[in-house]
């Protein structure tokens, strides 16, 4: 007994502290808008989402590069990390974020009720961190490919820890093979100075990592940031210090170029892909589509399969075609009932 008393008090706590937030960001919206009616606020600037804080945003100004917390305007959609804005400046170094520019790409992911959440936006490059080891499988690789063409974001293919690499390991033919595709690859290690190797592939752009476990992300990130991840990390606006906060981040690489991290973006294209659009990141199928006998060839064991062809033939890596398979195969675990071939 004691213990549901407890639990609705607990509710009723928590939904209390609900109304109290929603009342507040009401009230907020309100002020807003009466301060904007009346003039208030000062001339508008552009900038840039550096984080998100539920119903406050760090906004960068594009010209002064000082960090505002700014709320929104309530007919504003959605902003996320990445994105250009028009702010004005309002009293106590706060700010109002009025128009949202228009974005060139956009990360999404699905929430745990499985609805697409916009997680970061205007991102040009996601590297595609792998290593030796822990060996990532090149499916995987191939996956984060699929991931990147359907957001329509220029993956480069990242192969870390090149100091565990043998001088005749398999993992040479793979980055030239990605190569020969018009993949940008690169080889490098962490544990080196990263100034030359990574560092132009960075500039005046941004980028985002991804990539399985283990294979260097932090590593990479960490030494590209050196000490001013945690002085970033620090709202001028708030001043609160290191945001212990698991949402995406824009930070500013010393060397040039922008970074967005979060354990969320790190993650990236490992969640549900339509099936019929698996095939955006395999480009070399493409001139063989549409070639076979059948018109729902599987490209399994059917005769007169246009891409088979391609593989006895040397045009299509055999590995390629078996990364695709499995790729189809496991988005039908995910959905064991949907028929995905
Ligand atoms: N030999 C070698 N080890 C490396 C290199 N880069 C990272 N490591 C090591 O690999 C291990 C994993 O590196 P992390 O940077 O934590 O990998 P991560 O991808 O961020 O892993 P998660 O945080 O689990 O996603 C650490 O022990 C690193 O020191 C490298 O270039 N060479
Ligand atoms: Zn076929």
């Amino acid at each position: 007994m004691a213990k549901r008393n407890l639990s609705r008090r607990q509710l009723a706590r928590i939904r209390h502290t609900q109304h109290e937030r929603e009342r507040r960001s009401e009230r907020r919206g309100a002020e807003i808008e009466t301060a904007l009616e009346q003039g208030r606020l000062g001339a508008e600037r552009r900038g840039r989402v550096r984080a998100h804080y539920g119903i406050t945003l760090d906004i960068e100004d594009a010209d002064e590069g000082r960090v505002v917390r700014c709320h929104q305007r309530a007919n504003l959609p959605p902003l996320v990390t990445g994105d250009w804005v028009t702010w004005c400046p309002g009293p106590d170094d706060t700010g109002v974020v009025v128009a949202q520019q228009d974005r060139h790409s956009l990360l999404s992911r699905p929430d745990l009720r499985g609805n697409l959440r916009p997680v970061a936006a205007n991102i040009d490059q996601i590297m595609v961190v792998f290593a030796v080891s822990p060996a990532t499988p090149m499916a995987l690789v191939d996956r984060y490919l699929v991931a990147a063409a359907l957001s329509d974001i220029e993956p480069v293919l990242l192969l870390n820890k090149a100091d565990l690499l043998a001088a005749d390991d398999v993992y040479h033919r793979y980055l030239a093979e990605y190569e020969a595709l018009g993949y940008r690859a690169l080889k490098l290690s962490a544990l080196q100075p990263l100034e030359q190797s990574l560092g132009p592939q960075l500039q005046q752009r941004t980028t985002v990592f991804v990539g399985q476990s283990g294979v260097g992300k932090s590593s990479l990130v960490n030494r590209l940031l050196g000490e001013t991840i945690a002085v970033q990390e620090v709202s001028t606006a708030t001043g609160k210090g290191r945001h212990t906060t698991t949402r995406a981040q824009l930070y500013h690489l010393p060397a040039g170029g922008e970074l967005i991290d979060s354990p969320g973006i790190r993650e990236f294209g490992l969640w549900h892909i339509d099936p019929q659009e698996v095939v955006a990141g395999f480009p070399e199928f493409v001139p063989h589509l549409g070639q076979c006998r059948f018109r729902d060839c599987r490209h399994r064991d059917e005769p007169g399969c246009a891409l088979r062809a391609a593989v006895d033939s040397g045009q299509v890596l055999a590995r390629r075609l078996k990364s695709y398979h499995n790729i189809l195969a496991s988005l039908c675990e995910l959905n064991p009932h949907q028929r995905y071939e």
